[in-house]
């Protein structure tokens, strides 16, 4: 039976993630295909829907982040700590989502409002790994469709979509949300016709008391060049979580959205499992080969075990989401701290370090997961 797709929803403080999860299920309740919701934002106050997982039930947020945000008040990755313990539990949700994948239509998940800890980290990579191996994912960009008028605004929420999707690789729906109190009509012309936004820009110009000066206008237009290829990629809808408006729109682009994933997302991923699998099995006959010849040449002396190589009984055990992570001196990209995470033995075929090295090291990720849709276009050649 087809997997239910899942839809990650991603985007700036403030856009309107929150309230458009709250759209999409009220709009799937009404069409009768109840959805299942997944909250990985552990901050956030009111969720004004029912959730099947809350990453809050096992994360205490205040708490993490009175153990692990160092006093030095330079250090701005505050939900850090908690993505990691996110990516140590991932397994379980996938295992939760699995069993219930047979009755349910689609996943929707809310992630954490500091954006950037989610999708730079290793472990927000690893979570979207997890998700994406598992059920077509598709990602959703929710924008805040009125501030977004000034061209500098709008080049930076591009800049970031770009971002993501050059990171995850995932399929990505933009979505313009707010559009009841602006209209999203420019934002798209801008995406479609790059002489519209040098009009822009230069209308700007004129209009400024030459804060915005000819050098941040030459940038902007340089950028707009090189976006316009990344437009491509993309689906635009706009919506008005609000209003209901446009959320049709939205499901139309996910169903293509799934169809992308399904063409060219999915064989790269269940070739680069298999490539894995077969690298895991060599390692092994490897590791026996290796026992066995060891066993030769010690003959018959028996080796008494040396005594600080016992495996630790209190080694915490990976049981729940709440006690998944205790070692959290993570992670953003670059750095190498995940000797305490050699679990696995739980779902998936491989261990956390596993997943962890790939993430840390994107270029042995791209051999991994080569190819899909947007990596055949960055590595056509040109
Ligand atoms: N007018 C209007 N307001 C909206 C719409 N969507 C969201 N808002 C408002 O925008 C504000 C932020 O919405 P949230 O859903 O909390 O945004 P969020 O992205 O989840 O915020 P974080 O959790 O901080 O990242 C709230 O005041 C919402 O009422 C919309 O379509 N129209």
């Amino acid at each position: 039976m087809a997997q239910p797709p899942a839809i990650m929803v991603v985007g700036m403080a403030g856009s309107g993630k929150t309230t458009f999860m709250q759209r999409l299920n009220a709009h799937l309740h009404e069409k009768k295909e109840p959805p299942y919701i997944v909250n990985l934002d552990p901050a956030v106050k009111n969720v004004p829907f029912d959730r099947h997982i809350d990453i809050r039930d096992s994360v205490n947020y205040k708490q993490v982040m009175k153990q692990y945000v160092p006093s030095d008040p330079s250090v701005k990755v505050r939900g850090l700590p908690v993505v990691v313990r996110l990516a140590n539990g991932i397994d379980q949700v996938i295992g939760i989502l699995e069993k219930r994948a047979p009755t349910i239509s689609r996943i929707l998940v809310d992630t954490p409002g500091q954006i950037e800890c989610f999708v730079w980290s290793a472990s927000g990579a690893i979570v979207t790994d997890a998700l994406a191996s598992s059920f077509p994912t598709v990602l959703a960009y929710v924008i805040d469709t009125p501030r977004t008028t000034s061209t500098s605004t709008f080049m930076s929420n591009m800049l970031y979509a770009c971002s993501i999707l050059y990171k995850t690789k995932l399929p990505m729906i933009i979505v313009f949300n707010k559009t009841d109190v602006q209209d999203a009509a420019f934002a798209k012309e801008w995406m479609t016709d790059f002489e519209a936004f040098q009009a822009a820009l230069r209308q700007e110009e004129e209009k400024e008391d030459g804060s915005n000066s000819g050098y941040m206008s030459s940038l902007m237009n340089s950028m707009s060049l090189m976006l316009d290829e990344f437009y491509n990629h993309l689906d635009v809808v706009s919506v008005s979580s609000m209003t209901g408006a446009g959320i049709d729109d939205f499901f139309k682009a996910v169903d293509s959205k799934v169809e992308e994933y399904k063409k060219d997302y999915l064989p790269e991923l269940e070739k680069a499992r298999k490539e894995r699998e077969e690298k895991k099995k060599d390692d092994q006959n490897e590791q026996l080969d290796r026992l066995m010849s060891d066993m030769k040449m010690s003959g018959s002396t028996s080796r008494k075990p040396k005594k600080d190589v016992k495996i630790s009984a209190s080694e915490p055990e990976i049981d729940t989401l709440s006690d998944a992570a205790d070692s959290d001196d993570e992670l953003m990209e670059g750095d190498q701290d995940v000797e305490d995470n050699t679990n696995d033995g739980r779902m998936g075929d491989d261990s956390l370090v596993d997943r962890y090295e790939r993430a840390l090291h994107p270029d042995g990720r791209q051999d991994d997961v080569a190819d899909e849709s947007f990596m055949r276009y960055l590595n056509a050649p040109r």
